[in-house]
């Protein structure tokens, strides 16, 4: 059955896998531009598709649910830049790794957006896997340890595992491993969390981290009790330095209060590149139309939606990507919606989109919503709407 544990060395490992044949491109650190011929589309449900659902409160479940590619029968189209490998770890005490994930150097987080602190960690990372020999890993938890510590605080996250994904293939990363939480790795101290990862599963030569990591129950162990493990194993250990932009370190946490103001445009300079909302499209009320402004409307959506209010962006179904105006929120004109409603709007495209996947990315904001008093005001408002959108992301 896919995706139960067997065995100790019954892993998962994505085998829809695509690898360039050249291997993954390796850019500065947090410089990187994304290729044309990318589509955040396929990153929605990614190879994975909309199976993978990582963020079950209950971890049992979550185990059943964790079906990785080898199951889902779907051949990654070739234009796909998918190239950093997915391999799960049900369980890192008693999982064995295959020998091409051992002997590299590994970053250890949640990598929650992939942001600019977390590519020169994973830039750093890459630079030593090339100097001591061996892969470049990155390594996080799912669910998020805040799910099952604290599920009432848990915030949702930024980015879908495949989306992480994507983005380290620019960073040079060669595996992302997904350690499956539970009760039982959150209780391991650091010395046995360090033990079964790093030293016996991952068998690494480098680790490298941020001044600010800390891991293992009760989050006890910090870099320099890393640093002295890493030490006494014969094991090189980096450190490095925190990024910042306007004075403050950038975070996960930091862009996801961003996204809450509903300023799409920082938080995308922070990850460098746009948020994405990866949605299928929904049947409406139907008005939209009627206002001569068709819109899509979005569901399924399982991370961070910005505040309320209007954007504007690119909307990709498939592998085509159009200019979009996008509502988000309530309708007060109409008394209708709520306050996580997406509603796109394909800026010059016709044509029935129910049912498709559509993947959103959120370059500005046009303005915050409003009621209006007749058809006829909020029709005339969304025609500038349009007008903002195509002047913000610079179209003719
Ligand atoms: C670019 C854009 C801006 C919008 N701004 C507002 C707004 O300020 N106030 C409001 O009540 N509705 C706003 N709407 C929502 C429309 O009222 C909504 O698209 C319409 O009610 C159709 O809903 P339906 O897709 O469920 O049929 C906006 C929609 C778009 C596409
Ligand atoms: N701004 C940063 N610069 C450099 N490294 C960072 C930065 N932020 C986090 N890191 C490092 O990246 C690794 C992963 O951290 P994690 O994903 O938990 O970071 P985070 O962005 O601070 O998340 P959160 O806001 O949820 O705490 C850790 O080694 C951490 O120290």
């Amino acid at each position: 059955m896919p995706g139960r544990w067997r065995g100790p060395a019954d892993y998962k490992r994505s085998s829809a896998v695509w690898r360039e044949p050249t291997g993954p491109t390796i850019t500065k650190p947090g410089r990187w531009r994304e290729p044309a011929d990318a589509s955040p589309s396929e990153s929605c449900g990614g190879p994975f598709g909309r199976d993978f659902r990582p963020h079950s409160p209950d971890p049992c479940q979550s185990a059943k649910l964790r079906v990785l590619a080898p199951d889902c029968g779907r051949p990654l189209p070739a234009h796909s830049l998918l190239v950093t490998e997915i391999v799960s770890i049900p369980d890192i005490t008693l999982s064995a790794v295959d020998a091409a994930l051992q002997g590299g150097v590994v970053s250890i987080g949640n990598f929650d957006g992939v942001h600019l602190g977390h590519a020169s960690l994973l830039g750093q990372t890459r630079q030593l896997a090339d100097r001591l020999g061996g892969p470049a890993i990155a390594c996080l938890f799912d669910p998020h340890p805040i799910a099952i510590l604290r599920p009432e605080l848990a915030p949702k996250r930024l980015t879908s595992v495949e989306e992480r994904a994507r983005r380290m293939t620019k960073l040079g990363i060669d595996y992302l491993v997904v350690c499956q939480t539970s009760t039982d790795l959150l209780n391991l101290s650091p010395e046995r969390f360090f033990g079964a990862l790093v030293r016996d599963n991952l068998k690494c030569r480098g680790v490298v981290e941020g001044e600010n990591f800390c891991f293992g129950k009760d989050r006890r162990g910090d870099v320099e009790v890393l640093r002295t493990l890493c030490h006494d194993q014969g094991i090189e250990f980096r450190v490095a330095e925190m990024e910042s932009a306007d004075g403050a370190m950038i975070s996960s946490t930091r862009i996801r209060d961003l996204l809450a103001e509903g300023n799409v445009r920082e938080a995308a300079a922070m990850m460098d590149t746009p948020h994405l909302l990866c949605g299928v499209v929904a049947q409406g009320d139907r008005r939209g139309r009627t206002l001569g402004f068709p819109t899509a409307n979005l569901e399924q959506i399982d991370v961070v939606i910005p505040a309320g209010g209007v954007y504007a962006g690119f909307a990709s179904v498939g592998t085509t990507r159009h200019p979009a105006a996008i509502h988000i929120g309530e309708s007060p004109t109409f008394q209708s919606g709520d306050p996580t409603k997406v509603e796109v709007h394909l800026i010059g495209f016709s044509g029935d989109l129910y049912g498709q996947t559509v993947s959103v990315e959120l370059i500005d904001r046009v303005r915050g919503v409003v009621r209006f008093d007749s058809v006829e005001a909020i029709a005339d408002q969304l025609r500038k709407d349009i007008q903002s959108a195509q002047q913000l992301l610079a179209l003719p």
